[in-house]
């Protein structure tokens, strides 16, 4: 649980305006890891209250701080998969509500949820895939494999968690209606975070964008939901360069970790995870092609304010590019795996 000194830091003090963080901290290009980790609370509680949701929903100030001190509390610390990566997805979430105007195409209960869910969705997280939890035979594969997304439902059992803990449920002040509607959107939010299930509903999305956003549409609804909730699981590749190139050694770390443990488990890793044999800007580009970019074309397809963030997609593809085409010219052959720290 959260000592109540931390509750009292976080409540004493008022909320800090967004542009105590920086003056583009609402602005696409923003970085949000560049908040120390220690002011990540505090910066939870602008983007809560710039979003209107702490008036919006009657939240009180001791119960938000208690629910994002035990969210916080509830990441583990692998490479990638921690609270810093629950932040960064969040920021954009906030960015996109700031900045696409959703406030016209989907209702208050749907943003709040998507923002909370953004929040939560990685909770203990161990630093390991889906299939790794049914090949080593996990108590979450116990629970969950029958199912699938298995660790996705294990991230939203952890959040019901939170919600039921004394002092934590920030949705306790909704009406009967909401509450329920807050609980099944957060579900189906956190679900939606398996990249099988986005794959699964692509087609579904790219007719959504091709017929035009529709807000009498539930499906639209549900369908732009998880859209946006991919995108802002993946937004580290929408930062410059530098952030970008920063993020793959921190998934490679941790890819390269699970292939280990496979190994020792007498498994064959993929090939994305084997640290004897992944390419990591081959890899980085197929991955920018056939996952990130649809994503954030078609988000711009739907926002045009999102058009800048497309762009600078492009430009790290761009960059991975580059890198393959030295390693190429330097071994004279395809993009062998080398040390690639331009
Ligand atoms: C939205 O859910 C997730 C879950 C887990 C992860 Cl690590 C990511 C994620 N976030 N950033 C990245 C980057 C920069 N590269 C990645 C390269 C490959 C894969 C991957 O899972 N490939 C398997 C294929 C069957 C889809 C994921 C990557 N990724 C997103
Ligand atoms: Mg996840
Ligand atoms: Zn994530």
């Amino acid at each position: 649980h959260v000592s109540p000194e931390d509750v009292q830091m976080l409540i004493q003090s008022d909320i800090p305006p967004s542009d105590f963080w920086s003056s583009y901290f609402d602005k696409f290009n923003y970085p949000p890891r560049e908040v120390a980790d220690n002011d990540t609370a505090l910066a939870c509680f602008s983007m809560f209250e710039d979003l209107g949701f702490i008036s919006r929903w009657r939240i009180k100030k001791d119960t938000l701080a208690r629910f994002v001190l035990m969210v916080k509390k509830g990441y583990r610390s692998p490479p990638y998969h921690n609270w810093m990566h629950a932040f960064a997805v969040a920021h954009f979430c906030y960015l996109c509500i700031k900045n696409c105007n959703l406030t016209e195409c989907l209702e208050d209960i749907e943003l709040f949820a998507l923002f909370v869910s953004c929040l939560c969705h990685d909770i203990d997280h161990r630093g390991t895939n889906n299939s790794f939890q049914t090949s080593s035979k996990s108590v979450l594969a116990a629970l969950y494999s029958s199912e699938g997304s298995v660790l996705e439902r294990h991230h939203f059992a952890q959040t019901m968690c939170i919600m039921n803990t004394e002092g934590c449920n920030i949705f306790e002040n909704l009406t009967a209606k909401h509450y329920q509607k807050a609980l099944d959107l957060v579900r189906d939010i956190i679900l939606a975070t398996d990249l099988a299930h986005h794959f699964k509903i692509l087609g579904n999305i790219h007719a959504m964008a091709k017929d035009g956003f529709d807000k009498t549409s539930d499906k639209h609804h549900k369908l732009l939901l998880c859209l946006l909730m991919t995108a802002a699981d993946l937004s580290d590749q929408t930062k410059p360069w530098d952030k970008t190139k920063h993020i793959a050694d921190l998934i490679y770390r941790e890819f390269f970790s699970q292939g280990d443990m496979e190994k020792s488990l007498g498994k064959e890793p993929t090939e994305m995870m084997d640290r004897e044999r992944a390419r990591i800007p081959t890899l980085q580009i197929s991955f920018l092609d056939n996952i990130a970019l649809p994503v954030y074309k078609v988000l711009s397809d739907i926002f045009p304010q999102a058009e800048c963030v497309r762009q600078v997609v492009e430009d790290n593809r761009r960059h991975w590019d580059k890198i393959c085409a030295l390693i190429q010219m330097k071994r004279g052959g395809s993009c062998e795996k080398m040390s690639y720290d331009q």
